[in-house]
């Protein structure tokens, strides 16, 4: 049985990654979260963020999940390289830096990070490539919409969409976040949009508009299940693997 160590316990994506550990039989060797939570979660009790360190040290889990901010998720990914255990982060909203520092981090333990761990999204991603080749002269507009407390905008999946269009159609060079007053389109740009609106869990809707015709793809999660499940399942399929970097579609395609 696989063991493992959440981050972020007490917020949205942790309190659901422990709820389905629970459910699967996962041994949750220990759960931090940065404020105090005075009750077990999912049958977990939750230890200080400050105590990671000593933490990973005693108990040597198989792998980290992490769903958190960007400069906990490096400050977690450089603990775990120290003693060469297994993270998975979730965690959206990098900059390069800390982009960088997760790479640093993957040349002494294996990471797995992914934007989005809904094996929908994973075929929402590959249906969007296709749709993108096949269709060389659309425009193209892509909209988000989420929950009103989430931090980072456009989301991280919206990111990584937009890096997978872009990879397909070169000649779209210009992200144009949201149009206002005398904007009218150019052709190498790909507009994007970013909606918060109540307890949303995530859509993703990518239209590719053509001369008389117009394709729509889009991804909704019903609840953070999907996320939880995912990421759990990444934690196992990483556990024991040697240090690197690595993507959710080497989960989906190793099973
Ligand atoms: N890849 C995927 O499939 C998914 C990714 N996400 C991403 O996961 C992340 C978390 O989302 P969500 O659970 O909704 O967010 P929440 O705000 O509900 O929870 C965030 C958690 O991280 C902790 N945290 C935040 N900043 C720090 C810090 N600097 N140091 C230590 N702990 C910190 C919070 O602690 P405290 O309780 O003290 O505030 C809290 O426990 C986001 O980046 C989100 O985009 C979300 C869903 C799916
Ligand atoms: O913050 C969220 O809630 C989500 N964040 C991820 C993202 O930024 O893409 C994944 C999912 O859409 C939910």
């Amino acid at each position: 049985m696989v063991r493992l160590a959440v981050t972020g316990a007490a917020g949205r994506m942790g309190q659901e990654v422990l709820a389905a550990a629970a459910d699967r039989e996962v041994e949750v060797a220990f759960a931090v979260n940065r404020s105090p939570v005075a009750e077990p979660i999912a049958g977990v009790d939750v230890q200080p963020t400050d105590e990671f360190a000593a933490l990973l040290a005693d108990h040597q889990p198989d792998a980290v999940v992490d769903f958190t901010g960007p400069d906990s998720a490096v400050d977690y990914a450089d603990a775990c390289a120290e003693i060469g255990v297994a993270l998975v982060t979730g965690t959206t909203g990098f900059d390069e830096a800390g982009l960088a520092a997760l790479k640093a981090a993957s040349e002494s333990t294996a990471v797995l990070k992914a934007s989005n761990f809904s094996r929908g999204v994973a075929a929402l991603r590959l249906a969007v490539q296709e749709a993108t080749a096949a269709l060389p002269d659309a425009d193209i507009e892509l909209t988000e919409t989420h929950h009103n407390a989430k931090r980072d905008a456009p989301s991280g999946t919206a990111k990584t969409l937009l890096d997978d269009i872009q990879e397909v159609r070169e000649d779209l060079s210009e992200r144009v976040h949201g149009r206002e007053g005398e904007a009218p389109r150019s052709t190498d740009e790909i507009g994007v949009h970013a909606r918060r609106a109540g307890d949303i869990a995530g859509k993703h809707e990518v239209l590719l508009g053509g001369s008389n015709e117009t394709l729509s793809l889009t991804h909704r999660a019903g609840d953070r299940s999907i996320f939880a499940d995912g990421a759990l399942d990444a934690a196992e399929w990483l556990a024991g693997r040697e240090a690197g970097w690595y993507d959710f579609f080497e989960v989906i395609e190793g099973e």
